[in-house]
């Protein structure tokens, strides 16, 4: 479903060149949910931007569904971690989760059948009229969710989505999008700083190491489908995996692509 092989992004500017990525490969395939950790400045984002077609890399394709990214793709949605700027205040949360839809030029009916059901699927049906200001942080974090799968996507991106958000809301969201990714089999890929939500949340770690980056490690979590705020994270599996990738982001701290 989504496959980045050899991807590397070099910047220039004032005549300096900067290597950010140097040679990131791996494939994700069709309903995975995967995590992408890596230390600050790792290159995350820019490795986000190049998925999602908002910049070209120096090297490298991307490929989802199918098709070579060379624009914003047409299967891809991506929700980002500042809710509050990817909303538009002035429409009802009903015509902002309906925008992008109205921009496919998808038909009237069937516009207004994906925005109920996607506003059902985040618990939100009861504030299709309200404005984003009249909701909380994590009730418009969930319409950012109900605007992207609206849309249907092969490939869901999400960029550290929950970084702004109290801890408590925070579990509330990582259960949601884990019953989303269950109910519609999107392909996932989760960026976080955290790593108790990336065991949590994913099949699948990636890690990133320091720039010049390449992927560090591919880490398989091998935890019960059905997750569990208290079961699963008490689980001796759990503190195992978590202690593997605490160790593993140590090591990509001073490793790079230019240690290989
Ligand atoms: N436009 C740019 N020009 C030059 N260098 C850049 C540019 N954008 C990012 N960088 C550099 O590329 C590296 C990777 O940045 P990026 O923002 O992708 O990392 P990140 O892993 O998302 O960071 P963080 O975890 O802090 O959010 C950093 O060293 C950054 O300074």
């Amino acid at each position: 479903m989504l496959k980045v092989e050899n991807l590397q992004k070099v910047y220039n500017s004032r005549g300096f060149a900067f290597e950010a990525l140097r040679d990131v490969t791996f494939t994700a395939a069709q309903g995975e949910f995967i995590c992408l950790v890596g230390p600050s400045g790792s290159g995350k984002t820019t490795l986000l931007k190049c998925m999602s077609g908002l910049m070209r890399p120096t090297r490298g394709t991307v490929v989802v569904a199918g098709k070579e990214v060379s624009g914003p793709p047409e299967g891809l949605a991506l929700v980002f971690q500042e809710y509050g700027r990817s909303l538009f205040p002035w429409l009802r949360i009903a015509d902002n989760v309906e925008l992008p839809l109205k921009e496919s030029r998808v038909p009237k009916a069937e516009r207004k059948k994906r925005v109920m059901e996607a506003l059902e699927h985040v618990g939100l049906e009861k504030s299709a009229k309200s404005y984003p200001w009249q909701l909380s942080g994590g009730m418009q974090q969930r319409v950012a969710i109900a605007r992207a799968i609206a849309f249907r996507p092969d490939v869901l991106l999400m960029d550290e989505p929950f970084a702004a958000v109290d801890a408590q809301t925070r579990a509330e969201l990582e259960d949601l999008v884990r019953h989303i990714w269950n109910d519609l089999g999107i392909t996932t890929i989760f960026v976080t700083h955290d790593i108790d939500e990336a065991v949590y949340l994913a099949e699948r770690v990636i890690v990133l190491s320091s720039t010049p980056t390449v992927v560090q490690c591919d880490m398989t979590v091998d935890l019960p489908r059905q997750r569990d705020q208290l079961e699963t994270r008490a689980l001796p599996r759990f503190a195992e995996l978590r202690t593997r990738l605490y160790a593993e982001i140590q090591r990509a701290k001073t490793f790079t692509g230019a240690s290989l």
